[in-house]
């Protein structure tokens, strides 16, 4: 076992402990995640074990990529086939094979944050709500947080404390928009990201063989950055090592950055309690920064009360102490950070890889971004606007999702009238009324058009449905990059954009080709069997903004410290060390979030190897105004002895030109007119337990019929218009209503 070599005597134990419960819980740069490394590589190529039967957890699927590619040069190809991801792309893929357990097609889609934000916009705006007290931000992140901890709409609904909280909020319709939230997702075939984990925790509850499925299956398990999972994510995990008790989690308590996400600290002391055979190492050596850089970062995290006792050490150099930069301005700040590396570069030959500046939020990148084009020194953006979220790139997605999925009402509303074809707002909420009101899919209203809309809005509908079912015959018929050139092109898309010839325009022809490459190259690779749209669209939904980049060209690396984790470079400049920027204004209220803040600062201090900056500026542009700021308190509890002030003159002036980019067209169909929904508050009816909608071909004038969602009424009058029947029926919640007898939902109840 000559990898072995490559281990200090602790790891090397955790490495070769591979059966029953371990865990480690070490330092920054301790070697955890190459522990998980070589333990793969140790249980495949040493004990035999079929790599299928190994799960491995991580945090961005780029890092899964980069433990396989470590695992193969330990042992070579065979380790291609562990399934290695994050817990949304690894649950995303069984819940595909198990989704008709749970009611969902096999197909369904995976909204992302914009989606969900536009479908909550709907939802508050159909229930009559003011959009400034439920903000989408607001109710997606509470939703989002109740899913966490597995409280499901029901449980919401039904909880006096949640109920007590919302209240004292202001907000007492958060369970019932979270209940049409769930009800709307499901008709669309859909799952947001919480989903999947919602809903695997759901399927193996609900259905033990299919657990034991997986059990059987997964012989080990492992998790990297386990300080950071939340409820949900900790139980997938406890239920599928329930029966071997392979499982192995590694992390830090002091890295954990996640609790907004509902990431529980909590987790690492249950586990003990857990799994009392419980094997635990410690790691203390760290590889990978200078002396100095370990101490310093020791003595930021000393500051924080919660927290277990660990002391990390290091063979290397003492190295440099850190630099502190003080820039008058924000645009100076990037021109000192744009030089250093200028110089750092030549008089070491570094490469521009080496370089990493991490920021608190992502809007500081741009006086960075800046000074770096300047310099001409190439920089890419991890996070942020990224490629998959420009706008062009996101509609012609919906098209393919749409065609995938045609129950994906957000899909369907960015693309029904782009490019423009006659359809406009009224028509497409007169569709979603439709589909409502006789609770049938939006794609049967659709196949319908005329007997729900007048004669042109109805023609333009059923243009666009034809155009639609062709590109489902593709889809079927071809691989997903024929299928996808094909859309771009019927769809009008590429023609939209081709003919915008601003520089604007042109880039995003550009980037929709850049798209269409993408899935050529995702069809030419040979390790996805799978070559449809469906698969690739699935693909594309679970990266995360980390993985998003591609890592061909030597850039410098512009991120969130979030997204910085597990992460290493030579040098690295900590930007925006300022009162209220970091630490964040947001999170100055309690000792908890400061304390998490702190983490936060001891995350980036220890994603340096060689050297270390930090900088910050007296004046700043922030929400448009330009503020005067303060140095970060976080600098003063930095041991002195490790950092010295920068004599760097600064040489430019300051006060460059400004320039904030607008934000692109939406293609997004807002229902700006007033809505045509129930302008009732009453609520939805929840059909009879035997509720079975009855043929109605007899139905007449004076009958009691029952509604799946308006519930109880009488038959006022039935109509005859053309080949439709309809049926004016006076509902006791819900007042009079008209609905298609062809489509409408019924049960007769006898006089
Ligand atoms: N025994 C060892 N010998 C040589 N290099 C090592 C050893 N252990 C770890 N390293 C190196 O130290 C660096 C940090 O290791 P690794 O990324 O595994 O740490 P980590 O504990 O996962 O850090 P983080 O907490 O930031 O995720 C890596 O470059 C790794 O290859
Ligand atoms: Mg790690």
């Amino acid at each position: 076992m000559e990898y072995l070599k490559g281990l200090n005597p602790p790891q090397r134990e955790a490495v070769e402990h591979t059966d029953g419960p371990v865990m480690i819980i070490a330092g920054a740069g301790s070697g955890k995640t190459r522990v998980l490394t070589y333990r793969i590589a140790h249980l495949i190529h040493a004990k035999g074990v079929d790599p299928f039967q190994i799960l491995s957890l991580t945090f961005t699927n780029k890092a899964a990529a980069e433990m396989k590619h470590r695992i193969e040069q330990l042992i070579g190809l065979e380790a291609r086939n562990t399934w290695m991801g994050t817990f949304h792309s690894i649950f995303a893929k069984i819940l595909r094979v198990e989704a008709d357990k749970l009611g969902y097609p096999s197909n369904f889609s995976i909204y992302d944050t914009d989606d969900s934000k536009s479908l909550i916009r709907t939802i508050v705006k159909e229930m009559r709500l003011d959009d400034k007290v439920y903000k989408a931000n607001t109710v997606l992140a509470r939703i989002s947080g109740a899913k966490n901890r597995l409280i499901s709409w029901e449980k919401y609904l039904n909880d006096p404390f949640i109920k007590a909280d919302d209240e004292t909020a202001m907000k007492p319709k958060m369970g019932e928009i979270y209940r049409n939230y769930q009800k709307r997702l499901f008709k669309s075939g859909a799952m947001d990201f919480d989903d999947l984990l919602f809903n695997t925790n759901v399927l193996f509850r609900d259905h033990l063989d299919v657990l034991n499925k997986y059990q059987q299956r997964f012989r080990y398990v492992m998790v990297d950055e386990f300080q950071d999972t939340n409820l949900s994510q900790y139980l997938i995990t406890k239920k599928l090592a329930a029966v071997h008790q392979n499982i192995c989690v590694v992390g830090d308590d002091a890295q954990s950055i996640y609790a907004f996400r509902g990431a529980d600290i909590q987790n690492i002391l249950n586990f003990e309690k857990d799994y009392p055979d419980l094997f635990v190492v410690k790691l203390e050596q760290n590889y990978r920064s200078t002396k100095n850089i370990v101490q310093a970062a020791n003595s930021i995290i000393a500051k924080n009360k919660a927290q277990l006792k660990k002391d990390v050490w290091t063979q290397n150099q003492h190295g440099d102490l850190i630099e502190l930069i003080k820039a008058s301005s924000d645009n100076e700040e990037g021109r000192m950070v744009a030089t250093t590396i200028f110089e750092e570069k030549n008089n070491k030959k570094l490469n521009n890889s080496d370089f990493a500046v991490l920021y608190r939020t992502n809007s500081q990148s741009r006086s960075i971004e800046e000074a770096l084009r300047k310099m001409n020194i190439t920089y890419k953006i991890v996070g942020g606007l990224s490629f998959y979220q420009r706008k062009e790139i996101k509609d012609l997605m919906a098209y393919m999702r749409f065609v995938v999925n045609k129950d994906d009402e957000e899909a369907f509303k960015r693309i029904i009238n782009y490019p423009k074809r006659g359809i406009g707002d009224t028509t497409v909420e007169k569709m979603l009324v439709a589909a409502y009101e006789h609770d049938i899919p939006l794609w049967e209203v659709m196949n319908n058009a005329s007997s729900f809309l007048p004669g042109r809005a109805a023609n333009a509908v059923e243009e666009f449905t034809v155009m639609i079912k062709s590109f489902g015959i593709e889809v079927e018929r071809k691989d997903a990059y024929e299928a996808a050139s094909s859309i771009a092109k019927q769809s009008g898309l590429l023609r939209e954009l081709y003919e915008d010839k601003t520089i604007e325009g042109l880039n995003r022809y550009e980037n929709v080709q850049e798209l269409l490459n993408a899935i050529k190259e995702y069809v030419d690779n040979p390790e996805n069997e799978d070559k449809s749209l469906g698969s690739f669209l699935q693909e594309i939904a679970l990266l995360t903004d980390n993985d998003r980049d591609k890592d061909t060209t030597d850039a410098v690396t512009l991120m969130t410290i979030h997204s910085s984790k597990g992460l290493e470079f030579k040098q690295v400049f900590v930007v925006g060390m300022e009162e209220d920027l970091f630490p964040s204004q947001m999170m100055m209220q309690s000792r908890e979030d400061l304390e998490e803040e702190r983490r936060l600062f001891y995350v980036a201090t220890t994603r340096a190897m060689e050297k270390l900056y930090m900088t910050y500026a007296l004046t700043r542009y922030r929400f448009g105004r330009l503020l005067n700021c303060e140095p970060s308190r976080f600098l003063e509890e930095v041991d002195p002895a490790c950092i010295k002030v920068n004599k760097r003159a600064s040489t430019a002036l300051s006060g460059a030109l400004r320039n904030e980019s607008s934000e692109g067209r939406t293609g997004f169909v807002g229902l700006k007119k007033p809505s045509i929904r129930p302008a009732t508050t009453a609520k939805v009816h929840t059909p009879s337990p035997d509720f079975k909608p009855s043929n109605t071909n007899n139905l007449t004038a004076g009958m009691k019929v029952e509604h799946p969602k308006f519930g109880f009424g009488k038959v006022n009058k039935i109509e005859v218009e053309g080949i439709n029947r309809k049926a004016s029926i006076v509902f006791d919640n819900f007042g009079e209503k008209t609905l298609l007898l062809s489509f409408a939902k019924l049960r007769i109840i006898e006089e």
